[in-house]
């Protein structure tokens, strides 16, 4: 078995069949959730030799954050479901890992108790129908340190997970459902607002002062309106296949957001990435890092913050190897003649 199917099988032999299904499915035929790590599968590498990778640098700098690898956390939700120490043992992990969290609007814990444990932190956020709510959640990010904010601008109405068996099934508590919520008392008032829109990137940015990126762009227009409202960085993203179904793969639709920023600000990638070699093809098509988001819950479901850990040091180490094999001392130096793009259609 695979170092990433083991770690799934454990995670699925300890957590209820409910919280894994919720954290492991996608959405509609779940073909999306599939393509995702196909596609990344499909790109062939295209190795130097006889360059000298007797030390190989990960290292990676990200709007003004120094990190230890081109790995982020992306943000997912409840991770009180996975873990009793929830968000707060996923901040630690990735702390100790060098790494950045991003941190959900769905989070189970507040975030003030989240960024006492975190190192350098970004905000998801999620526009709810009363936009009041938002607005004080990103305050207190702000208050608290939160660095950047992460619009998602896939999710004007959540996706319906083939999967799913219903709230009641997942027993979140209600405190946990709530966490970030200010004075909210019943959960149907914290849905999402289905008219969230390009405006919305200027709206968090004058609300905050801090960089908005914008999460769930697959496509070069999108990339172009988002830039054009400010945005200070794009995560080409499908939700991990849990918003639209069918939906192109994150690895297919990197390459046309890429061009079509030309460099002006920095595209992540999400969706599938799971080796080194995925991480080392996504930086070869444009992307200037990638966010992990189940294997991360996998970690903590197995090891808490420990196991978080675990996960994001063994991606790095996975990432420096395979760098060294494909003739690369340095992250910086990925171009695209690394991958052969005549095989790639
Ligand atoms: C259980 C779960 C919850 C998620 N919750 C959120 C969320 O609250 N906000 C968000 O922007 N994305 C959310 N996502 C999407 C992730 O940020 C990310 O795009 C996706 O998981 C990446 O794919 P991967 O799981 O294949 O690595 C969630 C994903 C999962 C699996
Ligand atoms: C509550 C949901 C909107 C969280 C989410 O983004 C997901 O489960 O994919």
């Amino acid at each position: 078995m695979l170092p990433y199917e083991a770690l799934e099988a454990e995670a699925r032999a300890r957590l209820p069949e409910a919280v894994f299904d919720y954290y492991a499915g996608g959405s509609g035929e779940e073909s999306t959730l599939a393509d995702n790590t196909a596609a990344w599968g499909r790109l062939r590498l295209r190795p130097r030799v006889l360059r000298d990778v007797s030390s190989v640098n990960t290292g990676t700098e990200l709007l003004g954050a120094r990190l230890a690898s081109p790995v982020l956390v992306a943000p997912t939700a409840f991770h009180s479901l996975a873990h009793p120490e929830a968000e707060r043992a996923t901040a630690r992990g990735t702390r100790e890992a060098g790494s950045l969290l991003v941190l959900s609007s769905r989070a189970s814990r507040r975030v003030e108790d989240v960024a006492a444990e975190a190192g350098p932190w970004w905000l998801q956020v999620y526009v709810f129908k009363d936009r009041g709510l938002t607005r004080a959640l990103v305050r207190r990010a702000v208050a608290a340190g939160a660095r950047a904010l992460v619009l998602t601008g896939d999710t004007p109405v959540v996706g319906r997970k083939r999967r799913d068996r219903g709230d009641s099934a997942l027993g979140l508590p209600e405190e946990d459902f709530l966490a970030n919520l200010e004075g909210l008392t019943r959960r149907e008032l914290a849905e999402q607002a289905p008219d969230v829109t390009f405006a919305d990137i200027d709206w968090l940015r004058e609300l905050s002062g801090l960089p908005v990126l914008v999460k769930g762009v697959l496509r070069a227009d999108d990339a172009r309106a988002c830039l054009h409202h400010g945005a200070a960085g794009l995560i080409v993203s499908n939700h991990g296949g849990r918003q639209l179904d069918g939906a192109v793969a994150t690895a297919e639709a990197l390459p046309e957001v890429v061009e079509a920023v030309d460099g002006r600000v920095p595209v992540l990638v999400d969706g599938g990435v799971r080796t080194g070699r995925d991480v080392l093809r996504a930086l070869a098509l444009g992307a200037r890092a990638v966010l992990l988001g189940r294997p991360v819950l996998w970690g903590l479901a197995t090891g808490g913050a420990e196991g978080v850990r675990r996960v994001l040091d063994g991606l790095r180490e996975d990432t420096a190897r395979t760098l060294a094999l494909a003739g690369v001392p340095d992250v910086s130096s990925v171009g695209a003649d690394l991958v052969a793009r005549t095989l790639w259609r």
